[in-house]
């Protein structure tokens, strides 16, 4: 079969691997089913094509394995299915259509919804299993194995999904390896192509020539497949903008507060063995662009605490910062801890697995490949040419591999450039300070600041939120809500000394309340 025979030709072990492992689960699919009980979603996209040449392929070598083979594949029993639709470019219809005249397919051409559409077709056909081309990326992989039972309230099937695991260079690889045809969108810039009302070229491959009809460059260029999705519209407001915990984006929140907590992970640290240099520095860092910091932590390195104090974070905060835990030690459990949060698996992710390549490049073991595990779905990676690893981020929750403070001072600078472009972490009005130094004693300090709140009508206090005895004395941050907006009045006091003097200090962000001092 000259599929087959091509990949083994080829030079590419990844491929090759790739192919292998989707080969079995094809053939673990047909050793399970009758092929009566199979089916074939095919809709004339770049990773269903794969599909049908592995499927073909498989087919041939699982009943080569039966010893019921000619030594030829004439025929494609597996019934396909194509949901047809008004709204599908007329260049997938027709590949779709000569494909399946072309491979003998016995295609099902299905009108309605993909729900109803499937209710009818079960009913009628003994159909137990289907293959799908979804992969680890598309928004609908999320949860799914290589066999994921139908989600509930869908009629009962087994999904199958060979090509699960592969990357976007992988189905290009193959497409290019085995010399198959694809539908002619894909040479005109087009990498993901869903209908014709939300789908566009992908400018991140276009050829600018100022004088003529904008043109694209095949998607088999496209370097970075995780951005194959470009050229779709977003059902959902980007997650880039979209900090926090649902009940509002950064821009509804421009104008107020927006508040930030941070988890440090690692024994060293909650035990005291080390002294923990970066928290304080990120606290710093995260007021100084009027941010509030609402709560700091200090975890174990064990999965399930950081998962419960990231859940906790990320629905009550803007944005969650995390450090610690991240490496290829067995204590490094972060990420696994932050996808476990979000109830989302680890899997691979092959960019962030080339930049440790080259960063770990001859000292490799195979682990940099468990390092690349990341949150399934959820995960963006930051890019800056001045880190030689990317942030992470995984909606409202960012993490930093910094050790020490020096690169977290880097990060931090990246972050706040990348920033600069993408939104995501914006900055705010800068907190105001004034301080005042009085002798006063405690009680006598206690009721002018009491009246000084009264004295505002439009303010409330909305809580106390922490008395602490610090080193340098108790600390007092009042939060005030105004009738307008929701602003943030952190009124400190402490004494150097229990002996010294007091000092007040007013930090806030609406300038005419500074105006009393
Ligand atoms: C054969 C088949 C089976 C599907 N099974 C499920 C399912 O079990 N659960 C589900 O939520 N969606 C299921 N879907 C819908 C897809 O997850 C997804 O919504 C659909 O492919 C539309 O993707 P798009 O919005 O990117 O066009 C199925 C689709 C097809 C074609
Ligand atoms: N209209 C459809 N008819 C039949 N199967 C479909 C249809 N839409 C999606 N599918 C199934 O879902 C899989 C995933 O769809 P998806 O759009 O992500 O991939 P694709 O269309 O093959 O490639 P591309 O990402 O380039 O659009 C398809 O490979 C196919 O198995
Ligand atoms: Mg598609």
């Amino acid at each position: 079969m000259e599929i087959d025979k091509a990949i083994r030709e080829s030079d590419d072990r990844r491929l090759k691997t790739k192919y292998n492992n989707a080969i079995y689960v094809i053939k673990r699919a047909l050793a399970l089913y009758s092929i009566e009980e199979v089916a074939f979603s095919f809709n004339g996209g770049k990773d269903s094509t794969v599909l049908l040449h592995l499927l073909r392929a498989g087919y041939f070598l699982h009943k080569m394995e039966q010893k019921c083979s000619n030594g030829g594949l004439t025929s494609f029993p597996i019934r396909t299915i194509y949901f047809e639709s008004s709204a599908a470019f007329p260049e997938i219809n027709s590949f779709t259509y000569d494909t399946a005249s072309s491979y003998g397919l016995q295609l099902d051409i299905i009108s309605s919804d993909f729900k109803s559409g499937l209710e009818k077709l079960l009913k009628a056909n003994p159909i137990r299993a289907i293959f799908l081309g979804v992969r680890i990326g598309d928004p609908t992989a999320v949860g799914q194995e290589q066999f994921s039972p139908s989600s509930p309230g869908w009629p009962p099937f087994m999904r199958v999904n060979p090509i699960l695991d592969w990357s976007y260079r992988d189905v290009w690889a193959f497409i290019l390896t085995c010399k198959v045809q694809y539908c002619s969108l894909y040479d005109q810039g087009y990498t993901s192509i869903g209908s014709i009302h939300d789908t566009v070229p992908n400018a991140l491959l276009s050829i600018s020539d100022s004088c003529c009809k904008e043109k694209f460059k095949p998607a088999y260029l496209l370097s970075d497949g995780r951005l194959e999705r470009a050229g779709r519209a977003k059902k959902f407001s980007s997650s880039i903008n979209n900090v926090g915990n649902g009940s509002g984006s950064v821009d509804s929140h421009k104008s107020s507060l927006l508040v930030a907590s941070v988890i440090a992970v690692g024994e060293e640290i909650l035990f005291g063995t080390v002294e923990d240099q970066l928290g304080p520095s990120l606290r710093r860092k995260i007021h100084s662009i009027g941010w509030s910091v609402s709560q700091t932590v200090v975890v174990q390195n064990d999965k399930d605490s950081v998962a419960e104090e990231v859940e906790r974070r990320k629905s009550t905060n803007d944005m969650v910062f995390i450090y610690g835990g991240v490496g290829p030690l067995h204590s490094d459990v972060t990420l696994a801890g932050v996808a476990k949060a979000f109830g989302v698996r680890l899997a691979p992710d092959e960019e962030f697995e080339e930049y440790l390549r080259h960063l770990i490049s001859d000292h490799c073991t195979g682990d940099q490949n468990e390092m690349a595990l990341l949150p399934e779905g959820i995960t963006e990676l930051l890019h800056h040419e001045k880190l030689a690893v990317p942030l992470i981020k995984c909606q409202n929750v960012i993490i930093f591999t910094a050790t020490n403070a020096t690169e977290l001072d880097k990060e931090w600078d990246c972050l706040i450039e990348l920033t600069r472009s993408c939104g995501f972490l914006p900055t705010m009005v800068p907190y105001v300070s004034k301080h005042l130094q009085t002798n006063l004693s405690d009680v006598e300090t206690a009721q002018p600041l009491s009246k000084l709140c009264l004295e505002f009508p439009d303010l409330n206090i909305g809580k106390i939120l922490r008395f602490l005895d610090l080193f340098l004395g108790s600390f007092l941050y009042i939060y005030c809500l105004s009738s307008y907006c929701f602003i943030v009045q952190n009124e400190g006091c402490y004494r150097k000394s229990r002996k010294g003097p007091l000092i007040i200090s007013f930090e806030g962000k609406v300038k005419e309340i500074f105006a009393v001092f």
